[in-house]
Order: structure tokens, then C-alpha cells, then sequence
């Protein structure tokens, strides 16, 4: 069946299984930046996601090691947020400042938990981005499109979805920030993290990465590929020694 369907425990062992599945059961679809991709639907179920290791050093397509957490940093503070006149959104301003089109603004992830707080077991608590009067006609409309929310059993469950999701250079970076936003909620709450799901419409590798992407996949297939998996502790030391 052309669909990628993971069951894991923790981040890098998702992700890793994706790109295996994805591998073996994506078609090859045309795409708006002539060129080909691999595709398939995804959806990733991540039982644990605060445990440990929890970081895929080869999931770090950020230029630099603490890219990543910079990206944290732009998608639950919203560090970048003054850049949304340029590049157009980013997940922090729309979640946390969804602006309609007669000026209202609406905090969506405070709305989220004040409902969580109320009503745990709610399945009202969700934040969308999507902003139909303008993402039909701009040219990168977001790729997160909806957060869902559930206390169950005394931990905050999270479903993500997307429209699109680079599977190799984008999909860890967001699984990581989103779960980091995950956890923020939960505090907010005073919940622990619980099950993470992460669902794509399309989950894919363009063309230009199938070279690295089939030698990675056959690399995780050979199990060589666990030395690039860290904790989070051992990831804030690389980083500490990089700035010396
Ligand atoms: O948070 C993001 C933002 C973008 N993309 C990728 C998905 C697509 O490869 C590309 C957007 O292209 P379209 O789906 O808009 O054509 O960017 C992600 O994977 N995650």
C-alpha cells in the first residue's frame, strides 16, 4: 500500500522508520519546482516523545548544530515573528496571532488551554493556520495546517497536520519544534507529554535528494545510523563546545 505508516517510541526512531517506509511504498509524483519526488501519505505516531535520545543529529538541515533550536525558538516564542511582512506567516504568528481579515486577532493556543483546563477531555481545542482569502493565491502558503489537543489519561496528546512535508530536510525540525510547543502547552495545563502524531497529506523527497536519501535509508537499514541519534544532553555539550 503506497502509504507510510510508523508506530515508534521516540523522535529519531519515527523519523528514521518514515524515511524507510516512505522508501519502500512512496510513487513518484511531479511537483511545482520541475522536478520529480518520491510521495505517500504519512502518519507517524510518536508514543514518547520527550524520551531520550531525542535528538537526529542527521535531522538537523539548519545550516548550523543549533539551528534547531533557534527554529524552536520561532515556532513556540515567535522570535521571528516580525518577519511575517516579508516571508509571509510564520506558525508562532498564526497560532498565537491569527489575524482576520477585519482586523481581530485570536491568541489560539490560549484559547486551547483555558478549554484544556476547563474541559480535559474536550475535542474542541485546536489551532489552524490556514487563512483561505490569502493562501489560495500566495506563493508559500504554510505547510502546517492544524494542532489538535486532548488530556487522556493526565497527559497532553498532540495531532499535527500538514498539507506537505519534506521528509528529509524539514520533517524532524518540525516534529522536534512541535512537540516543544506540545510540552509548552502541557505545562501551561500542568499536564505531563503525552502520545505525539504527526500526519502528512503528501510526506516526500525531492529528486535532487534521492542519491543521499537511498544511501540514508540503507544506512538505517544496516543499523548505522543509531551513533548519529543523542540525548538532549549530550546535544546542549556539542553545542557548548562549538561556541568555544
Ligand atoms: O514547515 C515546513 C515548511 C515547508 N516544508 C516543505 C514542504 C514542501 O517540500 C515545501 C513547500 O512546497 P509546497 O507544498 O507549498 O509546494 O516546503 C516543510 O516540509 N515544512
Amino acid at each position: 500500500m503506497s502509504v507510510v505508516f510508523v508506530y515508534a517510541k521516540s523522535l529519531p526512531e519515527a523519523w528514521e522508520k518514515s524515511l524507510v517506509e516512505l522508501a519502500k511504498n512512496g510513487v513518484v509524483i511531479d511537483t511545482e519546482y520541475n522536478e520529480k519526488s518520491i510521495d505517500a501519505p504519512a502518519f507517524i505516531v510518536v508514543e514518547e516523545p520527550f524520551s531520550e535520545p531525542r535528538i537526529h543529529l542527521k535531522g538537523i538541515v539548519a545550516g548550523s548544530l543549533k539551528g534547531l533550536l533557534e527554529y524552536v525558538d520561532e515556532v513556540v516564542k515567535g522570535v521571528h515573528d516580525h518577519l511575517v511582512e516579508k516571508f509571509g506567516y510564520t506558525y508562532h504568528e498564526r497560532l498565537f496571532s491569527y489575524r482576520l481579515p477585519n482586523g481581530v486577532i485570536v491568541n489560539q493556543i490560549e484559547k486551547v488551554i483555558e478549554k484544556l483546563k476547563k474541559v480535559p477531555y474536550t475535542r474542541r481545542a485546536q489551532a489552524i493556520t490556514w487563512q483561505p482569502w490569502k493562501d489560495l493565491e500566495t506563493e508559500h502558503p504554510p505547510c502546517l495546517q492544524r494542532m489538535w489537543f486532548r488530556v487522556v489519561n493526565n497527559k497532553l496528546v498532540m495531532h499535527v497536520h500538514m498539507r506537505s512535508n519534506d521528509a528529509l530536510k524539514a520533517a524532524y525540525m518540525n516534529m522536534y519544534a512541535f512537540t516543544e510547543l506540545q510540552k509548552y502547552v502541557a505545562e501551561s495545563i500542568g499536564v505531563d507529554v503525552g502520545r505525539y502524531i504527526h500526519v502528512a497529506d503528501s510526506y516526500h523527497v525531492y529528486e535532487r535528494d534521492w542519491k543521499w536519501f537511498n544511501a540514508f535509508v540503507e544506512q538505517i537499514e544496516r543499523g548505522e545510523t543509531r551513533s548519529r541519534w543523542k540525548s538532549t544532553a549530550e546535544y546542549m555539550k556539542m553545542i557548548q563546545l562549538l561556541k568555544q
